[in-house]
């Protein structure tokens, strides 16, 4: 029997980190079996390819005559998710390359995407520009039960005595709330976004929970507890959201870019408003890949990865220049 290979790039936007897959150069398409094992198996932290990853970036044929390819978003513990802001990044990044273009559409779970090229964020890092969106505060769009029709800035006593917290689809669910410092160094994330996320009545599919801290005009730091992964570096469409509440909630105006600090390094957000009141952002960052990786389907639902063929690419260290400088720039302000 001829061993089926798979070709693999592990990338990260802001050290939120994946596995691409491109399954439409493969022999055939993987089974949801396989794409669920290959995925738990590779991202795993302690036993995983090469210390894991928060999820697998897999690329598929699109439907819609107006993208180029669908991007499905497999979390690290095998749930899928409608859409992943860092992720699209660099998936724009591997379709731009491969099919040689600056400005297209990706299909999502719900909606086509324009991603495109744009200006480098710092030297040598591959930056990239993409659309987040359709955008909702219905609570039944997260979904969020027994709140009302939406959580806009309003206690939720069942999470904490003190803090307000907004919920909104984008489309993936995000619970957000503005925090201090100190609330944003304790433990408080953590104990809410594991309550949120385990068998509880309110989120009855979890949700990624955001604390933002404002940091100076149009400055702000967000850190997520991301549904089906934990602690990430940095949640794409969570600062997305978290700059949304921004403009909505605090001195942030629309069509004006939002610096967004992140434990991973920093993007850039633009938040809109079209004549219907909709809203959609712009989420602007790197798509930096890390290695080339190619194995065969057996030995990646196995966890052996010891014939393994791995290509290293020298782009971190750009990106790692350009998050100490843009800590600088923090610093001084
Ligand atoms: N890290 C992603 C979001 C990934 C999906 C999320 N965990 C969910 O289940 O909604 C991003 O950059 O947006």
């Amino acid at each position: 029997m001829v061993l089926m290979e798979l070709d693999l790039i592990k990338v990260h936007g802001s050290e939120n980190s994946f596995f691409i897959l491109d399954e439409t150069i493969l022999e055939r398409p993987l089974t949801e079996a396989e794409i669920m094992k290959v995925t738990t198996t590779l991202t795993n932290r302690e036993t995983g390819l090469l210390n894991g990853a928060d999820g697998i970036l897999l690329i598929t044929k699109s439907s819609q005559p107006e993208a180029v390819a669908k991007m499905r978003v497999i979390n690290s513990d095998g749930s899928e998710a409608s859409m992943c802001g860092n992720g699209l990044r660099t998936v724009a990044r591997y379709l731009a390359e491969k099919e040689q273009l600056d400005y297209f559409h990706v299909e999502t779970m719900h909606a086509n995407l324009l991603v495109q090229k744009t200006t480098e964020i710092g030297n040598d890092v591959a930056t990239y520009q993409v659309e987040i969106s359709p955008v909702s505060f219905q609570t039944s769009t997260l979904p969020l039960i027994g709140k009302g029709e939406t959580l806009i800035n309003q206690p939720f006593k069942e999470l904490d005595s003190k803090l307000l917290f907004s919920a909104v689809a984008v489309p993936n669910p995000h619970l957000i709330s503005f925090v201090d410092h100190e609330t944003m160094e304790s433990p408080l994330l953590e104990e809410i976004a594991r309550f949120v996320n385990g068998e509880n009545p309110y989120f009855i599919d979890g949700v990624n929970v955001s604390f933002v801290e404002v940091l100076g005009k149009d400055q702000i730091f967000v850190k997520t507890y991301e549904r089906g992964v934990g602690f990430t570096n940095a949640c794409g469409t969570a600062m997305s959201a978290s700059s949304l509440m921004y403009v909505l909630l605090k001195e942030g105006s629309f069509d004006q870019k939002i610096q967004v600090f992140n434990p991973g390094g920093m993007v850039q957000t633009i938040v809109h408003q079209d004549n219907e009141d909709n809203y959609w952002m712009e989420l602007i960052g790197n798509a930096t890949y890390l290695q080339k990786i190619t194995l065969s389907l057996s030995d990646a639902q196995k966890g052996d990865f010891s014939n393994s063929q791995l290509m290293i690419l020298n782009e971190n260290d750009a990106y790692q220049e350009f998050i100490k400088e843009a800590q600088n720039v923090l610093k001084k302000n």
